[in-house]
């Protein structure tokens, strides 16, 4: 497309929502070649380096290396190619390409940038607006489809309704490098543990504002209506929103899900339920988080051994006279280091990334539609259903770190409530 977005078309875009390293903006002007679509922008550190910096190489060495049997991502000249280039040629064929879409680039001008962040200051959430701001070194956005819409808009007076999941891990480890210790690993999972080191690190941090802790359900489930958000915090986290509660959600249900006053939320779980299981999505997930098969108490010495340092983690084992058998892992072929990080890293994308399940009523007598359909059996009533993964980015290899060290963390905190 030979189009750039300048200072003139910010004022087409709104805000949408935001995650920790994206902010993403609907368009709401009338060309045709951006009407339906949303634009994903990356974010910097406030008074630092950019969640991804721009002018960083785009991968290291090392990630040259780990990544080496998908030439086009190591010859990617720019972060947003990378980003594009991983989605669609590492991620969609394991999920499949039906439900990813790895959007497009567009140029932009920084007045563009500027003007937007002005714009959208204010619905952002405050929390998020202290630690993270545009990212002004870029020079394209992603443009993509509006996964809380169905192509060509609205149709009749057919709303559509969408909901989206962060299911985060779906399965326990089994990892024969995990420590004794850390068995509690085999039976809970670390997104029940990660609450409570989250609970308590909130609590720490913004005692007087308790009460939110209950009202908002964080980033993993949200619901949109034509396009706009009705349950469910936009920035993530536990921000308050401006989305309905408990009788205005059910009232707003009232012209899609035909039930009773009263039984629409429960109908409409019932189609969000019946949908997942349905589309076999998750099972799809599942089968990708499970490439992390080292779990990583065991992929983090063969990060060591990748980035060619004496390995922290054994040494630290070690000199806290606890027993391990990571010794072994020191041992293996490069080529099956490079596997265990491989995998653990787009298992980690696929830990994180959110699904986006759009519904409309099927029209009567309607014919040859490109989408699924589901029966949803408590109000007899069909509906046409699309589903997309968000949010399939590549993770730094450097990220490893953090990952052991955030896995000690919610085991300390979650151990400290048994
Ligand atoms: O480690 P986790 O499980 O807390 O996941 C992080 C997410 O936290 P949450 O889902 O709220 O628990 C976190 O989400 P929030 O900032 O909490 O909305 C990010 O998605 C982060 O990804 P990135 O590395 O910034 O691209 C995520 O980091 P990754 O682990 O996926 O790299
Ligand atoms: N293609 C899309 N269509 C509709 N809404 C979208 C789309 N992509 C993202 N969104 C909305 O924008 C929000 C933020 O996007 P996204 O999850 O990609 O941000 P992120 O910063 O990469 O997230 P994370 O915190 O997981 O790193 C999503 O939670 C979703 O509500
Ligand atoms: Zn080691």
């Amino acid at each position: 497309m030979e189009v750039k977005l300048e200072r003139k078309d910010a004022a087409d875009w709104s805000y949408r929502g935001e995650g920790a390293a994206n902010i993403v903006l609907a368009y709401t002007g009338s060309s045709p070649a951006f009407i339906g679509k949303v634009t994903r922008i990356a974010k910097k550190e406030r008074n630092g380096s950019p969640k991804c910096d721009s002018n960083q190489s785009v991968l290291t060495e090392e990630e040259r290396l780990l990544w080496r049997d998908v030439q086009e991502l190591v010859a990617s000249p720019t972060k947003e190619i990378a980003e594009q280039i991983y989605t669609q040629l590492v991620m969609s064929p394991l999920l499949g390409p039906k439900h990813v879409d790895a959007g497009m680039r567009v140029p932009v001008a920084r007045e563009f940038l500027e003007c937007v962040e002005k714009n959208v200051i204010k619905q952002r959430p405050p929390w998020r607006v202290d630690v993270s701001t545009f990212d002004m070194e870029r020079d394209s956005v992603i443009i993509m489809s509006d996964h809380s819409l169905f192509p060509g808009g609205v149709l009749g007076d057919g709303s559509c309704i969408s909901v989206e999941i962060k299911p985060k891990c779906g399965f326990l480890p089994l990892s024969k490098f995990m420590a004794e210790g850390n068995s509690v690993k085999r039976s809970t999972t670390r997104f029940r543990m990660h609450q409570i080191l989250k609970l308590r690190e909130q609590e720490e941090r913004i005692h007087k504002a308790i009460k939110d802790l209950y009202n908002t359900p964080q980033n993993n489930f949200r619901v949109f209506l034509n396009g706009s958000l009705i349950f469910g915090g936009s920035g993530g986290g536990t921000e308050k929103t401006n989305a309905v509660v408990g009788k205005a959600f059910e009232d707003m249900l009232e012209g899609i899900i035909q039930a009773e006053d009263g039984l629409r939320t429960m109908s409409f779980i019932q189609l969000v339920g019946e949908t997942v299981y349905c589309s076999r999505v998750l099972d799809e997930l599942l089968e990708v988080q499970k490439f992390d098969n080292f779990d990583i108490e065991g992929a983090i010495h063969a990060y060591y051994n990748i980035v060619s340092q004496p390995c922290a983690v054994c040494q630290q084992l070690d000199e806290a006279g606890l027993p391990h058998r990571c010794s072994s892992l020191h041992s293996i072929h490069m080529d099956e280091s490079l596997k265990i990080v491989k995998d653990y890293l787009i298992a980690a994308t696929a830990k994180d990334c959110s699904l986006m399940i759009s519904f409309r009523p099927t029209e009567d007598g309607e014919f040859g539609s490109p989408y699924s359909h589901v029966y949803l059996q408590s109000t007899n009533q069909s509906f046409n259903y699309k589903v997309n993964f968000i949010d399939l980015d590549l993770r730094p290899l450097k990220k490893m770190e953090d990952y052991y060290e955030l896995d000690k963390k919610i085991l300390n905190s979650y151990s400290r409530i048994l």
